[in-house]
């Protein structure tokens, strides 16, 4: 049996990740261990981030992403940050290239400490997301929480960051709508084979969104770095922004452009809050003692 595995608790600006160190190990974190560290308050997180060797020559390692639920994301912005912010103080490189199970990504880690993760291509038809019923038209669908003939949330954009979200756009503050209630009813809807992750989003200034998201796998989390770009590319998709936003989610300010090579360009913060070794089978962990409290 392997031993202990290294583990960081981070945060990008307050979405909860592990960054779990499974490099030159071939056992993986196990959805009980997830589970178990989610349970406890100590390492509640909203996504483990497992670094593993490289598979594919020409990126720098394999990172599985798990949802506290213990279920598989293919995308995680927030949470790619932490890994380059940890990577970056463990070999002082600072130019990344990961593998996920949805594809290749770049990240860079900036003078200033922020950090860019190119989260690809944004996709918008029907079967990508994936949504059950045909849309011809993403930009709006057929969706709709709250009494017929007036709803209190109607007509989200619906957008593929290798991970499926809809973004419900409100007049009112972010915060009048109670996300906790209609999150778990969204996320398991039918129109959603994959489920989804949902977010509200109002315009608040030129070129600027206030965003809160409810994750698929994770609840009420206080950022979502791919919910902050598919609201970005929905938002400029209608003509609400133009292709660079910035963003304010509950945890925190995020920027997202997109790109004229269609690419999705997120950049943020990352901030480390301890260490310690945990096991990948059960999720049994300990601090290390050196680490901060
Ligand atoms: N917090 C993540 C996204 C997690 C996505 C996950 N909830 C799913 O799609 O299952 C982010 O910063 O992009």
């Amino acid at each position: 049996m392997p031993g202990p595995a290294p583990f960081a608790k981070m945060n990008g600006i307050g979405n909860e990740i592990i960054v779990a160190d499974m490099r030159g190990r071939a056992d993986r974190v196990s959805p009980q261990a997830a589970l178990a560290l989610a349970a406890d308050p100590a390492t509640h997180f909203d996504q483990i981030m497992a670094i593993h060797d490289a598979r594919t020559a020409g990126t720098d390692n394999f990172i599985e992403i798990l949802n506290a639920d213990g279920s598989s994301a293919q995308a995680c912005g927030n949470g790619t940050r932490c890994v380059v912010q940890a990577l970056a103080a463990e070999t002082g490189k600072s130019v990344f290239t990961f593998e996920t199970v949805a594809g290749i990504l770049n990240a860079r880690q900036h003078e200033d400490g922020l950090i860019s993760v190119d989260m690809g291509k944004p996709r918008f038809g029907w079967q990508d997301i994936p949504l059950s019923e045909e849309f011809r038209d993403t930009r709006m669908i057929e969706l709709q929480v709250g009494p017929i003939d007036a709803p209190v949330l109607h007509s989200p954009s619906a957008v593929s960051m290798g991970n499926p979200h809809v973004i419900f756009w409100v007049d009112k503050d972010v915060w009048s709508y109670e996300l906790d209630r209609f999150g778990p009813m969204l996320e398991h809807h039918p129109l959603f084979p994959e489920r989804a992750n949902i977010t509200i989003a109002q315009v608040t200034g030129p070129d600027h969104l206030t965003i809160r998201t409810w994750e698929r796998g994770a609840g009420l989390t206080r950022a979502c770095g791919s919910a902050a770009c598919a609201a970005a590319v929905a938002a400029a998709r209608t003509r609400r922004t133009g292709r660079s936003v910035a963003l304010t989610a509950p945890g925190g300010p995020l920027h997202v452009e997109w790109r004229d090579d269609d690419h999705v360009v997120l950049t943020g913060a990352a901030e480390w809050e301890f260490s310690g070794s945990f096991d990948p089978a059960t999720g049994a962990w300990q601090r290390d003692e050196e680490s901060a409290a």
